[in-house]
Order: C-alpha cells, then sequence, then structure tokens
C-alpha cells in the first residue's frame, strides 16, 4: 500500500499489484492511443484510402484515388464480438449467420459446466467426473452451461483454434458461464438495490448537505481504519470554483485512475447489475481478453508502426480472419471524453447553504488532487455511464476471479483499457447484413426495420472512419468480414465516411444521439448545414 502526501494530506495510492501477482495478456492501458501521423497510405494496390489527420476529428480514412460508386475501398475482420443474448442460439458464434427459426446444429458446451449439472443431479457422478478437476483447477463449477452454437463444424473448429485450443476455448465457456451465474446469483437482489437507488436519485432534495457529507465521509473512514488498523484514506476538499475544463487529459487521467482505485478497494457499485447492453459489451471484453490471451501472451506494445501497418494491411486481406492485437492499442480510448461528460453531470458537494445544489465543486486544477473518499463516491451522483462501467467491471471480474487460475489478474486498468476503446467503436451485427441508407435500396424487399441486431464486434482496423450524416461509404458485412463499399463517386483526396446510426431524424435527434452514444458533437457538413438554418429560422420567429 503506497500513500502520498500532497498539502499535508495522505494520498491513499491502491490499486497497484503485488509484484507476484501475475498479469497475462496485453499491457493495453488507458494511454492515450499512438497518433501515428505516419500511418499514411496503406497499400494502394489493396485499398485507395491513407488515413490522415484532419482538424476536429483526429484521424480519418481518405481517397488516395478517384473513387467509383460500388468500390470497395476497405475490408476489416474483427478482433472480438459477442453474439447478443436474444439470439444466442440462432447466431453461429463464428460467421455470425443468423437463422431465425431453428438455430443452428453444433452446440458447444462449457464442460466445467457439465460437471455442476451433474451435481445438481448426482453428486456421485459429479464426484467421479468433474468434481475433482474442477476441486484440482481450483475453480468452482459452473451452475449454468454455457452453449455457443455453430453453424457448421468448420466454423466449430476455426473458432477453437482462433481461441487457442481447446483448453482456451473451455476457458472461454467457463467464463461466460461464471458470468451467468453471477447475474443469475445477484440478479435479483441487485435489481431491488438498484431499485431503491433511482429512487434516492430521483429525491434530489435528500441529497446530503457539504457538512453532513464530510461527516458521513469520516464516520466511514473512521470505521475502515479501525477495521484494518491503518489509516487507509484521507481526502481533502477541492476549490469550490472550479472548473472541469481547466483540467489537462492526464490530470484527469490521473484522477479518474485514484477514483477507480478506490472503487475496487471498497468493491463500490459492485450491487450495481449492468443492463443487457452492458452486459453484452461485457462478454465483448470477455471474448477479447479470452482471444488476446491466446493472441499474444508476451507481447507487449512496443510493436513498430511499420510492423503494425503491415499487419493491418495483412489482416485486411481475404484470407485472414481475425484482426492483429496489436491494432486495439492504436484505437482511440473514449475514457475522458465519457467523464468529462460526467464530472459536469455530477452533483457533489453543495456548495450554497440555500439548499441549490451547483455543478460540482470538484477537482482542484493541480497536481493529484482531490481524492474522493468511498462515502464521497457513494454519495455522489454519478452519471449512469460510470455507474455502468464500474458495474461491468465488477461483474467480470467477480467471474474471471473464479476462473482467475488460467487468466492471471483483471486489474480495472486493463478492464477500462479495453471497455473503453470497444464501448463506442464497435460495429453493430445486424441480419440481413447490408448497412443500407434508404429502406427502398434493399434488394431482398426487407425494410430497414426488419433488421435483426444479433450481436456486436470491434474491427479496430476500420476505427478510423468518421461520421457523417450524409455518408460516402456503407458497410456490407460477409459472413465476419466487413466490406466498406462507396454508395456514390469520391474525388482523390475526399475523406470517406460512414454512418454511426440512423440518418433520417431531424438534427437536433441526431446530435443528441451521437453524443450520448458516442460521446462527441456531430460536426459533419450536413450537421453544420442543418442547424445553421435551424438558426436562421429561430431568428427569423425572435
Ligand atoms: C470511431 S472514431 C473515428 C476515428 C477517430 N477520428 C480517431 O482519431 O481515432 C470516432 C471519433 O471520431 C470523432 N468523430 C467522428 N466523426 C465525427 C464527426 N462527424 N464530428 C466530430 N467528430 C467526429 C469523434 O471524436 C469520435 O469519438
Amino acid at each position: 500500500m503506497s500513500t502520498l502526501s500532497i498539502d499535508g494530506h495522505d494520498v491513499f495510492l491502491p490499486g497497484i499489484l503485488p509484484t507476484t501477482q501475475k498479469v497475462v495478456g496485453p499491457a493495453v492501458s488507458c494511454e492515450s492511443p499512438r497518433t501515428d501521423a505516419t500511418l499514411g497510405i496503406l497499400d494502394e494496390a489493396l485499398f485507395p484510402v491513407s488515413i490522415r489527420h484532419v482538424a476536429g476529428r483526429g484521424r480519418g480514412f481518405f481517397a488516395t484515388r478517384d473513387i467509383q460508386a460500388g468500390e470497395t475501398v476497405f475490408r476489416a475482420v474483427p478482433l472480438a464480438w459477442a453474439i447478443s443474448e436474444d439470439w444466442m442460439k440462432n447466431t453461429c458464434w463464428w460467421c455470425f449467420a443468423y437463422n431465425s427459426r431453428r438455430g443452428h446444429p453444433i452446440k458447444a458446451m462449457d464442460v466445467s459446466a457439465t460437471s455442476s449439472t451433474l451435481a445438481m443431479g448426482n453428486p456421485q457422478a459429479s464426484k467421479k467426473r468433474g468434481g475433482a478437476t474442477a476441486a484440482k483447477n481450483g475453480s468452482r463449477p459452473s451452475a449454468n452451461r454455457y452453449k455457443g452454437v455453430f453453424c457448421s463444424l468448420e466454423c466449430h473448429q476455426t473458432a477453437i483454434s482462433a481461441h487457442g485450443g481447446q483448453e482456451k476455448w473451455d476457458g472461454y465457456l467457463a467464463l461466460l458461464s461464471a458470468m451467468e451465474d453471477e447475474i443469475q446469483m445477484h440478479g435479483s437482489q441487485i435489481a431491488r438495490s438498484n431499485k431503491a437507488r433511482e429512487k434516492t436519485e430521483l429525491c434530489s432534495s435528500t441529497l446530503p448537505d457539504s457538512s453532513q457529507l464530510r461527516a458521513a465521509a469520516v464516520e466511514l473512514e473512521s470505521m475502515l481504519s479501525s477495521e484494518s488498523g491503518e489509516k487507509r484514506v484521507v481526502s481533502n476538499y477541492p476549490d469550490a470554483d472550479f472548473d472541469p475544463d481547466d483540467l489537462t487529459d492526464d490530470q484527469l487521467g490521473e484522477w479518474i485512475s485514484a477514483v477507480w482505485n478506490t472503487i475496487t478497494e471498497y468493491g463500490l457499485f459492485s450491487d450495481y447489475m449492468p443492463d443487457s447492453s452492458e452486459r453484452e459489451l461485457t462478454r465483448l471484453i470477455a471474448n477479447q481478453l479470452c482471444l488476446s490471451d491466446a493472441l499474444s501472451t508476451d507481447r507487449d506494445s512496443a510493436i513498430s508502426t511499420t510492423d503494425w501497418q503491415t499487419e493491418m494491411v495483412a489482416s485486411s486481406a481475404a484470407d485472414r480472419d481475425i484482426a492483429p492485437l496489436e491494432a486495439l492499442f492504436h484505437v482511440k480510448s473514449n475514457e475522458t471524453e465519457v467523464l468529462r461528460a460526467s464530472i459536469c453531470q455530477m452533483q457533489l458537494v453543495p456548495t450554497s447553504l440555500d439548499g441549490c445544489i451547483s455543478t460540482p465543486a470538484t477537482i482542484a486544477p493541480i497536481r493529484l488532487p482531490w481524492h474522493p473518499s468511498p462515502a464521497q463516491i457513494l454519495q455522489s451522483q454519478w452519471s449512469s455511464s460510470f455507474q455502468a462501467a464500474a458495474g461491468s467491471y465488477s461483474l467480470l471480474a467477480r467471474a474471471w476471479e473464479r476462473t482467475s487460475n488460467k487468466l492471471g489478474v483483471l486489474s480495472h486498468a486493463r478492464f477500462r483499457g479495453v471497455y473503453y476503446r470497444e464501448k463506442a467503436n464497435s460495429f453493430g451485427i445486424w441480419d440481413p447484413p447490408t448497412d443500407v441508407l434508404q429502406p427502398a435500396t434493399l434488394t431482398d424487399g426487407t425494410s430497414y426495420d426488419e433488421r435483426e441486431w444479433v450481436g456486436f464486434s470491434i474491427y479496430p482496423t476500420a476505427v478510423y472512419f468518421n461520421h457523417s450524416c450524409a455518408p460516402n461509404v456503407s458497410k456490407l458485412r460477409h459472413g465476419r468480414t466487413m466490406n466498406f463499399v462507396s454508395n456514390q463517386s469520391v474525388h482523390s483526396g475526399e475523406e470517406l465516411f460512414i454512418s454511426y446510426g440512423s440518418v433520417t431524424d431531424a438534427v437536433s435527434e441526431r446530435r443528441d444521439r451521437l453524443r450520448d452514444h458516442f460521446f462527441f458533437e456531430c460536426a459533419c457538413e450536413r450537421c453544420i448545414a442543418e442547424s445553421s438554418i435551424q438558426l436562421c429560422t429561430l431568428d427569423g420567429e425572435i
């Protein structure tokens, strides 16, 4: 346990892993993405695109020559994926083929679960078959049998080898089963406490004032120190006139890590059950962590840009069906954007005595500064996105622990490094698989609304497509492969855009949606044009 003294306050720095604990897999951390100004042209013979920086949008794909409508400008394969809860039995876990009526014939069961299923019906059989193995491994067998389904034996075998062989594949299914156990065991209890929490949050008038908050924090801290025999947390209080925009990303990042240390140390939010879409994201992360264990046990993130470029191009070639792990290191993490938005929403310390709660007097814009205590964190109104992240981590970490003898330690930094890269960068897997802009353009007569959302997946080499509400590129999925096809002619040097969602709504709805789901203010040409028209109309009315 480390402590640091700032302005006479002991600042608690927990969460540093003991060196004896093994951390496997890639060191994906919360560092900023590599800027890769040098990514440049990929391979013109293969794809007519380059990656360049563009003011206000970061990196983007640009045409390196004139492109005709209907040309494939890029192709990508996934690094990790998760099938939606609703269609687990109907969607092939490898090629994403969807069969809504009959499901798929090949079922791959979690073998660790077999023993516990037997245990429930026949303890003797359990002892003989699986119980001993589970005991030897030191892991608890799951009560839930997780079954992957496949449309063919070939898909089944390919998935197993992609995961690093039968043992690792079994480990992945065991992890999913353990998550399912956690969901079922804690589900109803957690739903009750979520409801109670919502109720409290609605009654914002019941928020404690600053002296109550301090008293609660001091009480909790003294309770914790008397339990552990040492003084563990001393929190300080920030200046009241603080503006979160004064913080640099690095300062904010430091503060976020400190908050996560407190959250994980005290198991805060461990009673928060993520909703079904968060649970799907958590499964995607589970898949990515298991796959990365198979893909690269010892490699760290220090791969050179040139090697990565070669890998990126190679992974887009037709014979690859899994993206290189290194590509994930280049994906932009959205953590600071999400948390900046949260801080603005946080109503933390009442600054006046008349009961009016103002936006937080929160973080002093200094070194590492305000270290909230568990009581402060629990009594603050964290944004739902923060609760969701902490709840997802807690769910995965509990399941992970049950299978941890194989998987190493899941630190919050490792989880966040993946979570905030995959959260707003994954693509939905839809059936029918064509990303069309107008329902009328569907050739098979299916309407856009009838498309089924069967899961989602991260295609880390394709995340450089920025969004436009009038995109010039459409996504066309062919099995696991995502093809990016121009839907109009594009001149050399122009940027290539896809759409991140429905483009048929009004400008304010589109922008709200992009802000809520993808954490950015859309600055596409169409939004700018339509919002200036809106402003003119408003002016006219006034
Ligand atoms: C999937 S990434 C696209 C690649 C990204 N530009 C990068 O450098 O990694 C999505 C991010 O790009 C930026 N972005 C994409 N489309 C945008 C748009 N229309 N207006 C403003 N920012 C956009 C936002 O920062 C968003 O969070």
